[in-house]
């Protein structure tokens, strides 16, 4: 990876919480403003803070935060997030990005009727991921968390894809040719551990013995950061894990090219190729179901297709990366160096000014985050939490939400 971004320190008592952004498995994402840096309050920004006593509850939540932090420090894309300050405190590890007033891309889907993008809109939101993939892979960090609600929209109306807790340092390709995907012989299959036993199964004779697919925090290494050609870490969000994945095999930056090709599939047809009653279904599906195509095949489909191929080593974006990507008929006439010129995105979130002024007229409370967090404890402490309160002021709450499946896990 690249060197390290200097980063400004923030001091926790000075952010006033306008409001919660969003709520993910590691933190809080708050709107905030600067009291003593920016009394105006004109320059709102997110600022995702991890409580220091999930690192004790929720795995490795520890590493994982810093890890985000430290991918950040060194990101400079026009569709990926800047760090614009740190803080730590007894209780909290807190992060500043800028913030996206646009929502995300599952919020936005659900907005437009049929709750399907056209064509012309894909095309405009995944040349601006492939760049951002594009980015990341040639810095050797495999994303794996690619879905709709990890890519935000920002002020201009452009993407920023966010949350690289699950993300990863690879080592590029050699000229050695990749393992085989296929499976493993007989006697050799006995050393591998429950998931990739249960992957096995599911290739090879169906699912009646399968246990859990959920991999056990607990009985799994702890995950390192050194590099490594493949990584295999069980890691993703159940609709958006690649067959590789699934089976075990061990993956690499072909992972982000299959999610591409499942966001895509889901912005064209409003739903995931492969979701099936359960998990374990879904899992099945992944591994061995072609993915449907409902009315006429055209360049769209085609390249859905090719980056939904089960072997990795066929799929779109394998051999030579983006570059193959952005050859494809579908992107045929985009000039991709002039996507950051373009002023008028298919959705514009509020204007600047427009932001500042619900801004200020939100940032009633006054309080700041450590405030908002013995706030709500002491809320928690009273009165018995509903779900619906819990999701409060996310978003996302209305739209159909999905969790990784499991985090840095590895064996
Ligand atoms: N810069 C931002 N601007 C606006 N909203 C944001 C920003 N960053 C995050 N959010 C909102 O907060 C939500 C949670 O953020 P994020 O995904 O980083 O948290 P997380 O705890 O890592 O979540 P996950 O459970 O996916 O790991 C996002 O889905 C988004 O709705």
């Amino acid at each position: 990876m690249e060197e390290k971004k200097k980063t400004a320190e923030l001091d926790l008592e000075n952010l006033i919480v306008v409001k919660v952004l969003g709520k993910g498995a590691m933190g809080t994402v708050f709107l905030v403003i600067d009291r003593v840096n920016d009394p105006s309050g004109r320059c709102p920004f997110a600022l995702k803070v991890v409580e220091k006593s999930n690192f004790h509850t929720k795995f490795d939540a520890d590493r994982r935060a810093r890890w985000e932090v430290s991918v950040l420090a060194r990101l400079s894309d026009p569709f990926l997030p800047t760090l614009l300050g740190t803080l730590e405190t007894d209780e909290f590890l807190a992060w500043a990005i800028p913030y996206c007033p646009g929502g995300d891309l599952n919020v936005l889907r659900y907005r437009q009727t049929d709750r399907i993008f056209s064509p012309s809109v894909i095309r405009f939101y995944v040349a601006e991921i492939v760049c951002a993939l594009e980015y990341l892979h040639r810095m050797n960090v495999v994303y794996r968390d690619l879905k709709p609600e990890n890519v935000l929209i920002q002020q201009s109306g452009h993407v920023t894809l966010t949350d690289f807790d699950l993300s990863r340092i690879l080592t590029p390709r050699t000229s050695k040719p990749p393992e085989p995907t296929i499976p493993v012989p007989e006697n050799r299959r006995k050393h591998r551990r429950n998931l990739t036993r249960l992957m096995l199964v599911v290739t090879e004779k169906g699912l009646k013995k399968a246990k859990s697919a959920r991999v056990s925090p607990v009985s799994r290494r702890r995950p390192s950061f050194s590099n490594g050609e493949r990584s295999n870490s069980f890691v993703g969000t159940e609709e958006y894990v690649s067959p590789e994945v699934v089976r075990g095999d061990g993956h690499e930056f072909a992972v982000d090219w299959w999610a591409l090709g499942i966001l895509i599939y889901e912005m064209m047809y409003g739903e995931t190729p492969f979701r099936g009653k359960n998990r374990k279904e879904t899992f099945r599906n992944v591994v061995m179901k072609p993915p449907e195509f409902i009315g006429k095949r055209t360049a769209l489909t085609d390249l859905i297709e090719r980056l939904l191929e089960k072997d990795p080593t066929k799929r779109l974006g394998y051999k030579k990366g983006a570059v193959e990507i952005k050859e494809h008929e579908f992107f045929r006439g985009l000039k991709w160096d002039l996507l950051t010129e373009v002023s008028r995105p298919p959705f514009l979130a509020l204007t600047e000014e427009e932001t500042v002024k619900e801004t200020l007229l939100t940032a009633s409370t006054g309080m700041n985050v450590r405030e908002y967090f013995k706030n709500l404890r002491q809320q928690a402490a009273s009165i018995p939490q509903t779900p619906s309160q819990s999701t409060l002021n996310s978003p996302s709450s209305d739209c159909h939400c999905r969790r990784n499946v499991s985090s840095f896990t590895e064996f």
